[in-house]
């Protein structure tokens, strides 16, 4: 039987779609407690020093460094307290050679001390005088005025991902709105007569809709926004004015099923009329999901996953993934685009040469290596993803692995 696909390998379809992708995101501006996981769309650069004056990280005195060089328990060094510093505020005195203040942690450093001296290391005689029985460099236990983040420097860029951490220094550098891309909107759909919702229940030969759900909150998880866009029937008057309408409202259209060549399989024929450039790519050179469609119509892209739920979902980690990622112009992580995790594969594999093969595995931590576990069963089951830590990647040209061997792990 001739070969019904023209394999394309995974990094080339998804070049071929990326290519030819012009989408300009709008902006909109939102409270930082709204934007976390949302992308910067702009640079974001303090205006502020932070911390905003030098300040103390441990609880003791503010000294001159000079006054206690050479301190030790045999040869303490005697200095005069002259006061004690108010959190919150500015301290009253300055110090001069000879003199000390009390200090908290968080407390800003008074005019003329240059370090302090942690508390453990120090002796209160009366109220007027310390012993320090230990010597401090210049510097020692205090943080700089800007030495967290200093005034004009570049703390974000466009294109980042704000996660917790990021939020939180927004919050220290006193910006409390940010600019964020608008999330693209993304039709999820899922083709088949075989195909109910999953609240219904199943008639015999009837099967709920997995592919909706577990690609819809994906492409969630990646910073688009998901419409579900229902189950669509194997009739193509149907199939046609459903994805016409997806196409025109959506910036992208991810649709499951019917991408393979059997009789019910109308997808790559009705995206074949709908419009220019049309279908970029039929085929793709992995295992499981291979019967994949990556088509351009009107500028919209639209990505066809194999019907097999397992299926579907590899190649929504290999190709919708990088997809949402440049969508959502993530410009940093767009980088790198995947990134896998060695460890050793603990059986034997076999795979088909010619197709890069992903095998579900679990992961282990024994002493300190990290060993994948295959998790073998058909690309129908969903089962084996639930159960799976990541995806092992078998390159094209390898026709099996050998237990122990080095592998890559994608995880998810
Ligand atoms: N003669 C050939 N038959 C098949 C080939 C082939 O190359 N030659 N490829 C096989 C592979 S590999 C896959 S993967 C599937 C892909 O087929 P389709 O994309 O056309 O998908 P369907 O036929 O519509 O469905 C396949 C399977 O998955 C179930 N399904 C579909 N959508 C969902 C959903 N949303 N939720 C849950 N389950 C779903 C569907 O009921 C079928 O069981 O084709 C092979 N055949
Ligand atoms: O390529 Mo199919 O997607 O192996 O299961």
């Amino acid at each position: 039987m001739s070969n019904l696909f023209k394999l394309v390998k995974v990094k080339e379809a998804f070049e071929l779609l990326e290519q030819k992708i012009n989408l300009t995101l709008d902006s909109e501006r939102l409270k930082i407690t709204q934007a976390r996981g949302r992308i910067l769309a702009t640079d974001i650069k303090s205006e502020v020093n932070l911390p905003p004056f030098s300040r103390s990280t441990m609880d003791g005195y503010a000294v001159k460094a000079e006054d206690i060089f050479g301190a030790s328990v045999t040869a303490p060094v005697y200095l005069n307290l002259i006061g004690s510093i108010k959190m919150g505020a500015k301290p009253k005195q300055k110090i001069r050679s000879g003199e000390a203040m009390e200090i908290a942690t968080g407390g800003m450093l008074p005019v003329g001390a240059d370090a302090v001296v942690m508390v453990e290391d120090t002796e209160k005689l009366g109220i007027k005088e310390i012993e320090v029985t230990k010597a401090v460099a210049p510097g020692a236990n205090i943080v700089t005025k800007g030495e967290d983040i200093s005034q004009g420097s570049l703390v974000l860029s466009a294109g980042h991902l704000l996660r917790p951490q990021d939020i939180g220094a927004l919050a220290g550098i006193g910006v409390t709105e940010v600019d964020l891309f608008t999330k693209p909107e993304v039709t999820v759909l899922s083709t088949g007569d075989e195909l109910i919702t999953p609240d219904k229940e199943p008639k015999l030969g009837q099967i709920r809709d997995i592919n909706s759900y577990s690609i819809g909150t994906l492409v969630e998880e990646e910073g688009g926004a998901t419409t579900y866009g229902g189950i669509i029937l194997d009739e193509p008057d149907s199939l046609q004015d459903k994805l016409k309408a997806a196409i025109a409202s959506s910036d992208l259209v991810v649709l499951s099923g019917g991408s393979s060549v059997g009789v019910k399989d109308l997808t790559i024929d009705v995206l074949k009329q709908l419009g220019e450039p049309g279908v970029l790519v039929h085929g793709i050179a992995i295992k499981p999901g291979k019967p994949t469609i990556l088509a351009i119509i009107d500028q919209t892209p639209v990505v066809g996953l194999p019907g097999h739920p397992t299926s579907a979902f590899v190649v929504a980690q290999m190709i919708l993934k990088p997809l949402l990622q440049r969508l959502t112009d993530r410009r940093e992580n767009y980088k790198k685009l995947y990134s896998f995790l060695p460890a050793k594969v603990s059986r034997n594999i076999a795979s088909t040469k010619g197709r890069e093969e992903y095998i579900r595995v679990k992961l282990t931590q024994k002493e300190n290596q990290i060993w994948a576990e295959p998790l073998l069963g058909k690309s129908s089951l969903i089962s084996t993803l639930v159960g799976a830590d990541g995806l092992l990647k078998i390159g094209l040209g390898r026709e099996g692995i050998k237990k122990g061997r080095e592998v890559e792990v994608l995880t998810f």
